[in-house]
C-alpha cells in the first residue's frame, strides 16, 4: 500500500513569489542573492531564523530555484562532524559549478542551532571556517538564533522570519483544499488556520488529517478531531470528578498535554454540572468547596504570569485537582457528560469571524482604495446589500474576488445555498470573460433595457450616479425603478451600517 504524499511537502512553494508572508525577509534574502551575481558580497552566509513551519527551509530552496542555483544540503539527520562538513560543504564551497563561474551552488545547513553532542563534534567551528573561505552562498537555518555560536553569528547576515498571519494562511489553505477536490464547510478553513498559530506546516497537516477518507469536511469533523486529541483530558476529568483519590488524580494530570491554565477552565466548566445536587439550581456544598479551591489555584496562576515563575504551577495544579477531588461530600456516580470550556468555543468563534471580516475588508479596501477600517465600517454594508440583488451580486463577487465562504458571510447565510453557489459560478464566468479590472461593477443586463445604445449609456451613468435622469426619461418607468432601487439601497445602508 502506498502512503499518500504529505500535502505540506506536495505544496511546498517552488519560487520566492509563492512563499507566504514575511515580505521583508524575502526582500532581504533576494537582494543578498543578487549581490552574488556581481561578485562576492560582504556577508557570504545568511541565517534564516524564526519559529517552526513558517517557510524558512522552503524559502532557501525557492531562492535556489529562482536563481537557478544547485543546492547542497546538510540537514540534522546527517552526521555533522567537522570532517563531514568540510568534505561536503567545504569542497562544494570552493569548487566552481557545472554551469561555470556565473552559476552558484547554494549550501543549505538546516537546524544549525542543533549542532551539539558528539555526532556534531567540531561542527560549529568547521562551519565558521567554511563561511570565511567560501566562494559559494551559504544559508543557515535555525529556530533560535542564539543557538548558533557567537563566533559564527558575527559573520552572518541575520534574517528573521515571523509566525504567519492567520489571514494570509486562509487563502493558501483554501487553494490546497480546492486542488485536492475537498469541499469545506463555512468557517472550517478559518478555524484550522487559527488553531495553527502561524505555523503553515501544522495548518496543512491538520487539514489533511481532517480530510482523510472524506471529500467534504464540516465544522463537526474538526470538533471530533479536537476531541480525539483531548482524549486524555477526559480521563483526568473522570479521576477528578468521580474519583476519591487525590494523589492519583494529580498524577494523571502529569501526562496531560494541557497547561494548568487550560485545565482550570475544564474544571471550572464541569464542576457545577458534575457536583450538582438533586435539587435543580441549588448550589451544593461540594460546588462551594470546589470553587474555593479553584479560586486559590487561580491566584497562583496569576502569580505565575506576573512573576514568570513557572514553579508555582505546581501549587496551582495541586489546589485545582486535589482540591476538587476532596470537595465532594460523597462519591459521584452515574454518567454526566464532560464538556470542553465554553469560553474557548466562544472565543474561537469570535476569532474566526474576525478573521473572515478582516479578509473581506482587505478586499474591499483594495478595491475602493480606502483603509481597512473605513471599508469594514462604512463601505462593506453597501456591498452586502448589493449582494442581495441577483442582478448585481455576480459582478460584486467578481470585482472583489470573494470566495464562497466570504460571499456566505457577507449575505449572513449560515451555509452555502444553491442560490449563493449560482452567484459564485456566474461571478467566475464574469472573471473568466474579462480581465479583473475590466469587470464593470454594475453589470448591465444581458438584454438592453432600452432599445438604443445611447439610452443604454445614459442608464449606466445614472446607475453609477454620474448624472440625474433627464426629465423626459423620468417617465420611463423601468429607468425610474432602477434609480429608485439604487437610492433605496443607499438610504438603507446609511441606516443599517454593516454589523459584522
Ligand atoms: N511561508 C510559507 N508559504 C507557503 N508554504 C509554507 C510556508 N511556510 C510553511 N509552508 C508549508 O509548510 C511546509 C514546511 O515549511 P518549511 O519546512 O519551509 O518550514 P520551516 O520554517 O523551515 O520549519 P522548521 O523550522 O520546522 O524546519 C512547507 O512544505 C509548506 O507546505
Amino acid at each position: 500500500m502506498t502512503t499518500p504524499k504529505e500535502w505540506a511537502e506536495k505544496y511546498r512553494p517552488k519560487s520566492l513569489a509563492d512563499v507566504l508572508g514575511n515580505p521583508t525577509a524575502i526582500r532581504q534574502l533576494r537582494s543578498w542573492a543578487e549581490q552574488w551575481l556581481d561578485g562576492t558580497p560582504e556577508q557570504k552566509a545568511v541565517l534564516l531564523h524564526g519559529p517552526a513551519g513558517v517557510g524558512k527551509t522552503s524559502t532557501a530552496h525557492a531562492l535556489a530555484q529562482d536563481m537557478e542555483w544547485e543546492v547542497i544540503e546538510l540537514n540534522a539527520s546527517d552526521q555533522r562532524t567537522a570532517d563531514v562538513i568540510e568534505r561536503i560543504a567545504g569542497s562544494a564551497s570552493r569548487m566552481s559549478t557545472l554551469g561555470g563561474m556565473s552559476s552558484k551552488r547554494l549550501i543549505v545547513l538546516d537546524e544549525a542551532d542543533n549542532m551539539h553532542g558528539t555526532s556534531d563534534r567540531g561542527g560549529p567551528k568547521a562551519i565558521g571556517n567554511i563561511i570565511l573561505a567560501t566562494g559559494q552562498p551559504i544559508v543557515l537555518i535555525a529556530n533560535d538564533a542564539y543557538g548558533i555560536p557567537s563566533s559564527v553569528r558575527s559573520n552572518l547576515l541575520e534574517i528573521k522570519f515571523n509566525a504567519l498571519q492567520t489571514r494570509s494562511m486562509i487563502p493558501a489553505l483554501k487553494q490546497v483544499a480546492q486542488k485536492e477536490g475537498l469541499m469545506c464547510g463555512v468557517g472550517i478553513i478559518e478555524k484550522i488556520a487559527e488553531n495553527a498559530d502561524g505555523d503553515m506546516r501544522s495548518a496543512i497537516n491538520d487539514l489533511q488529517a481532517v480530510a482523510v477518507g472524506r471529500n467534504e469536511i464540516n465544522i463537526e469533523d474538526i470538533a471530533t478531531a479536537e476531541r480525539d486529541n483531548k482524549e486524555s483530558i477526559f480521563k483526568v476529568m473522570e479521576r477528578i470528578f468521580k474519583g476519591t483519590d487525590a494523589k492519583t488524580a494529580l498524577e494523571t494530570t502529569y501526562g496531560l498535554d494541557e497547561s494548568p491554565e487550560d485545565l482550570i477552565h475544564w474544571i471550572d466548566e464541569n464542576l457545577p454540572v458534575q457536583y450538582a445536587g438533586k435539587e435543580e439550581g441549588k448550589v451544593t456544598d461540594s460546588i462551594k468547596n470546589g470553587y474555593e479551591y479553584i479560586s486559590r489555584a487561580d491566584l497562583f496562576l496569576g502569580r505565575v504570569q506576573k512573576r514568570q515563575n513557572y514553579l508555582m504551577w505546581r501549587y496551582a495544579s495541586v489546589l485545582m485537582t486535589c482540591g476538587t477531588v476532596v470537595s465532594k461530600s460523597q462519591p459521584k456516580r452515574g454518567f454526566v457528560k464532560f464538556s470542553p470550556p465554553s469560553l474557548w468555543r466562544r472565543m474561537g468563534q469570535l476569532k474566526a469571524r474576525k478573521n473572515m471580516r478582516n479578509n473581506i475588508a482587505i478586499k474591499i479596501a483594495g478595491h475602493c482604495h480606502e483603509s481597512m477600517r473605513y471599508s469594514s465600517t462604512e463601505i462593506a454594508g453597501i456591498y452586502s446589500i448589493l449582494l442581495e440583488d441577483p442582478e448585481y451580486a455576480p459582478a460584486v463577487v467578481a470585482e472583489l474576488g470573494l470566495d464562497l465562504d466570504e460571499l456566505a458571510f457577507m449575505t449572513g447565510a449560515s451555509k452555502v445555498t444553491k442560490k449563493l453557489q449560482k452567484v459564485y459560478d456566474d461571478a467566475q464566468e464574469l472573471r473568466k470573460d474579462k480581465r479583473q479590472d475590466e469587470v464593470p461593477f454594475f453589470r448591465m443586463p444581458e438584454k438592453p433595457i432600452l432599445n438604443d445604445d445611447k439610452k443604454q449609456t445614459n442608464l449606466s451613468n445614472i446607475l453609477t450616479n454620474k448624472i440625474e435622469p433627464p426629465e423626459e426619461n423620468k417617465q420611463n418607468t423601468e429607468l425610474v425603478k432602477k434609480k429608485e432601487n439604487i437610492d433605496n439601497i443607499i438610504k438603507k445602508t446609511q441606516k443599517t451600517l454593516f454589523d459584522f
